[in-house]
């Protein structure tokens, strides 16, 4: 099928990508002139696994093609995906103004029948207001449906999270649209769920919200067995071995950060709260997660007495492992942290550092060619990001290089009895059994 996917930036380019490589002929748009001009000279501006000979082949193929002009697109695709940015605003609401944008765009260059779908992360009802916005702003009698589909791939996995989804939501009132977008998913192998289109637009809030949950829950438990002397690792084993509860999100560690849950659980908290129905639950999960670094900060500071003039390494500077965004990086959050208190910060990360070096504190840190550099006459060592490389990390060396044997792993990444055997003083998150072992 003709497809288009209008905003080329993460779910856009990997989810263009996917459609192409089963076999759709693919227009990626873009508003932004430079990126269109570097993915049509086959660069790919962020690192995801797989994604770069995904985008080569389908590309070579001539499933996979990218432009500037959103009236070449609405000409392309019989369906239209927007996968625009949609920010939080000052008071945590949602900007929407992208997807408006893109709906009047669209409206004036509808000839003929479109399915306009909703891929962007949206508050329910938009997909009411972009079907009256683009019925306002198009020809009369155009015909279009709205259908939601909102994207569920993590970043570091996005290719193998959009070519073996765990589901696919629809939402639709139009049974033509609904058939069309059956079509586009039929080789996929993943359920299908339709619903109506508040309902899938719900779906997708409070999925990621119920993970930042899930994340805040087992931080509020790694702080009740740092001071009872637990374990949070072998909690974490112990409660999600219960098929109802399972094991995953239940990583203790620096919180969670990232372009989505923190924006996505403040845009819930106001979507409820314009729906007259205050979310306190989630509200809570938002204090737990700003607790993670102020707890994890003062321990060093208590380490420390004074952060100034203290050279400090910082091991990680995206978001999660596996990806070069640096978005809402609860890592970037922690090095401002340290800088404003004057402490020399060196960092390494394996594919971060170009994105990091973009950002207001990049003037302020020393980027070290390597784990080991950084680390080079350190007081203190943080593991901020839990890349595997550092978890292979050569401790002999480690420890001549540092000038006081101290880390304090954010994300639980390290053996501490293997560490503390190099002479290493350590501490986890939630780890109080061990502290008291050590
Ligand atoms: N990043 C992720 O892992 C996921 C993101 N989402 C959601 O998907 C949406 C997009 O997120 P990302 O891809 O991360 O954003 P992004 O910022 O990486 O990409 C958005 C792209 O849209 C382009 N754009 C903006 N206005 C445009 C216009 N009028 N016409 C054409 N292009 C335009 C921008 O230039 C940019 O390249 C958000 O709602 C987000 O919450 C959903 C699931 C996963
Ligand atoms: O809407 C989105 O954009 C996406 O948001 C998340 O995906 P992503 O942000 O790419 O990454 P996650 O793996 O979910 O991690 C998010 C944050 O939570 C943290 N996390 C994750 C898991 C865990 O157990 N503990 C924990 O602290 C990670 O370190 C990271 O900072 C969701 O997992 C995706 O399903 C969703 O599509």
């Amino acid at each position: 099928m003709k497809l288009t996917i209008i905003g080329s930036g993460y779910v856009g380019l990997t989810t263009g990508a996917c459609f192409a490589e089963v076999g759709h002929q693919v227009l990626c748009v873009d508003n932004d002139e430079a990126k269109v001009k570097s993915l049509q000279a086959g660069e790919i501006p962020i690192f995801e696994p797989g994604l770069e000979s995904l985008v080569r082949k389908n590309v070579a193929a001539r499933r996979l093609q990218f432009t500037t002009s959103t009236e070449e697109g609405v000409d392309h695709g019989e369906v239209l995906f927007i996968a625009v940015p949609t920010p939080p605003q000052a008071d945590g609401s949602v900007d929407l103004s992208f997807i408006e944008k893109v709906a009047r765009e669209i409206a004036q260059y509808l000839s003929s029948y479109r399915v306009i779908v909703d891929k962007s992360t949206v508050p329910v009802k938009t997909g009411e207001r972009v079907a009256s916005t683009i019925r306002r702003h198009a020809k009369p009698g155009a015909e279009f449906d709205v259908v939601s589909n909102p994207e569920f791939l993590r970043e570091g996995c996005a290719v193998a999270d959009l070519m073996r989804p765990d589901r696919i939501v629809i939402g639709g009132n139009s049974d033509r649209a609904l058939a069309l977008m059956q079509k586009i998913y039929e080789p996929f192998v993943a359920p299908v769920l339709v619903t109506d289109i508040n309902s899938a637009e719900l779906i997708k809030h409070a999925a990621n919200s119920f993970l930042a949950l899930k994340i805040s829950y087992i931080n509020a438990l790694a702080e009740i067995c740092e001071v009872s002397g637990a374990d949070v690792l072998k909690v974490a084993e112990g409660i999600g071995a219960d098929k109802r509860i399972g094991r995953g999100f239940l990583n203790a560690g620096l919180g969670y950060g990232g372009s989505c849950f923190p924006k996505d659980v403040s845009a819930f908290i106001a979507i409820a709260e314009q729906l007259g129905l205050p979310f306190d639950l989630l509200k809570e999960v938002q204090k737990i997660n700003i607790r993670q670094v102020d707890r994890f900060l003062d321990a060093i500071r208590e380490a420390l007495w004074v952060l100034k003039d203290k050279k400090i390494a910082v091991w990680g500077l995206s978001f999660k492992p596996n990806t070069d965004d640096v978005r809402s990086s609860v890592a970037v959050n922690l090095v401002e942290r340290l800088v404003a208190e004057g402490a020399l910060v060196s960092a390494y990360d394996p594919q971060a550092m170009p994105k990091a070096a973009e950002l207001p504190m990049a003037s302020k840190i020393r980027f070290a060619s390597s784990a080991l550099d950084a680390a080079a006459d350190a007081e203190v060592l943080i593991i901020a990001t839990e890349w595997p490389e550092f978890a292979s990390a050569d401790l002999a060396s480690l420890r001549s290089t540092m000038r006081t044997p101290l880390i304090f792993d954010g994300r639980n990444l390290l053996d501490p009895v293997a560490v503390r055997d190099f002479g290493f003083q350590y501490r986890g998150i939630g780890r109080g059994i061990v502290a008291e072992r050590g």
